[in-house]
């Protein structure tokens, strides 16, 4: 079977594939493949192990006509477009869990760094601009028993909910579709109606799937609702935000910050003004980015396209009706 990897992954996953026999190829130069390229790359391909979220849309899916599965090493998979996938019958799983603590972490450092105004003049220290100590100058927001407001607590909220709760004894209130009572139990997450997560939250932070309901549901109308003092932290998907709506309200003042690890589209442009603003925080989609983490990812996928390989079922697989 052939077996394409899209890009550099650590050497434990690529010796899992060869321990079960899978001689991947493997896009060592770790270039950046365009669609069009990817397509290139899968004409003959049996099953994929893909990594970042460039689109598998319904052309590149139907364009590779020997697919039998795809791992992908995220959790997310918003990219792929599953109702074809299933039609195809092309089995697809992703990496839940082993990443909710290092992606929990960075919405914590992006928490921090926003509320201490940690690097709004950093770059003055570099470049030799700081003068003196200010006693009134960078004063940041204290995080100790402030709400804070989890949109879409899952595995990745609730490892932030119990971070932020034994750092600083936060309360947790969060909006869901459905109640996630391990939760209230395990931290006293209180379940909350939107509106109420908008306006009684001093950080919100968004943990959701992307999806047609959550897309650019923080827009306009909810940042006027949201405390003039309120911070904004994103490591879900940057389209669960409207970006241009966000940077209204960090210039009208309607919220105090923001801190993103995502953003629409990613990499970000240099001249988006959310780089100049000294109350926003902006990261590269470091979420998962940790040896240790991006190892299980990567070891993850490997075990799922084994499966595959052996017409079992994936372990982690997105879209189990391709097995009914
Ligand atoms: N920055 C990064 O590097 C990373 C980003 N991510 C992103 O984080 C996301 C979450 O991952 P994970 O925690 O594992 O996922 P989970 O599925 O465990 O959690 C998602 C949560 O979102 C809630 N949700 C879904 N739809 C809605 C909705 N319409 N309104 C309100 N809440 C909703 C779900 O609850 P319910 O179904 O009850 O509504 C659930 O609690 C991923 O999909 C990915 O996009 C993940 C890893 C790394
Ligand atoms: O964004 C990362 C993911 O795993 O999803």
């Amino acid at each position: 079977m052939k077996v394409f990897v899209s890009r550099n992954i650590p050497t434990a996953a690529i010796d899992v594939l060869k321990e079960y026999g899978l001689d991947a190829h493997i896009n060592v130069d770790n270039k950046h493949l365009t669609q069009d390229q990817l397509i290139q790359e899968c004409q003959d391909v049996d099953l994929l192990l893909n990594v970042g979220h460039a689109d598998l849309d319904k052309h590149f899916l139907e364009s590779c006509k020997h697919l039998k599965g795809i791992a992908l090493a995220s959790v997310g998979y918003d990219h792929v477009d599953l109702q074809t996938a299933t039609a195809l019958r092309i089995p697809v799983s992703n990496t839940p869990g082993v990443l909710s603590g290092a992606t929990a972490d960075v919405a914590f450092l992006l928490m921090l760094a926003v509320s201490r105004k940690a690097f709004s003049r950093a770059h003055e220290v570099r470049e030799g601009k700081w003068k003196d100590f200010e006693f009134m100058q960078d004063l940041g927001i204290e995080l100790n028993g402030k709400t804070l407001g989890i949109y879409g607590l899952g595995r990745i909220g609730l490892e932030l909910a119990k971070k932020a709760k034994a750092a600083y004894n936060m309360n947790i209130i969060y909006y869901n579709r459905s109640r996630n009572l391990e939760a209230e139990k395990l931290v006293d997450a209180r379940y909350v109606n939107f509106d109420d997560l908008l306006s009684q939250s001093d950080v919100i932070s968004l943990h959701t799937n992307l999806s047609a309901e959550t897309q650019y549901r923080f827009n306009k109308d909810a940042f006027r609702r949201m405390k003039k003092s309120a911070i904004l932290i994103n490591t879900a998907r940057g389209k669960v935000v409207h970006e241009k709506d966000l940077i209204e309200a960090l210039q009208l003042g309607e919220i105090w910050g923001a801190g993103l690890d995502v953003s629409n589209p990613e990499p970000m442009s240099p001249s988006n003004p959310l780089l100049d603003m000294p109350n926003v925080c902006v990261l590269p989609h470091i979420g998962s980015a940790t040896i240790e983490t991006r190892t299980q990812m990567a070891v993850m996928a490997a075990n799922n396209l084994i499966a595959a390989k052996n017409s079992n079922p994936m372990m982690q697989i997105v879209n189990k009706e391709v097995y009914l």
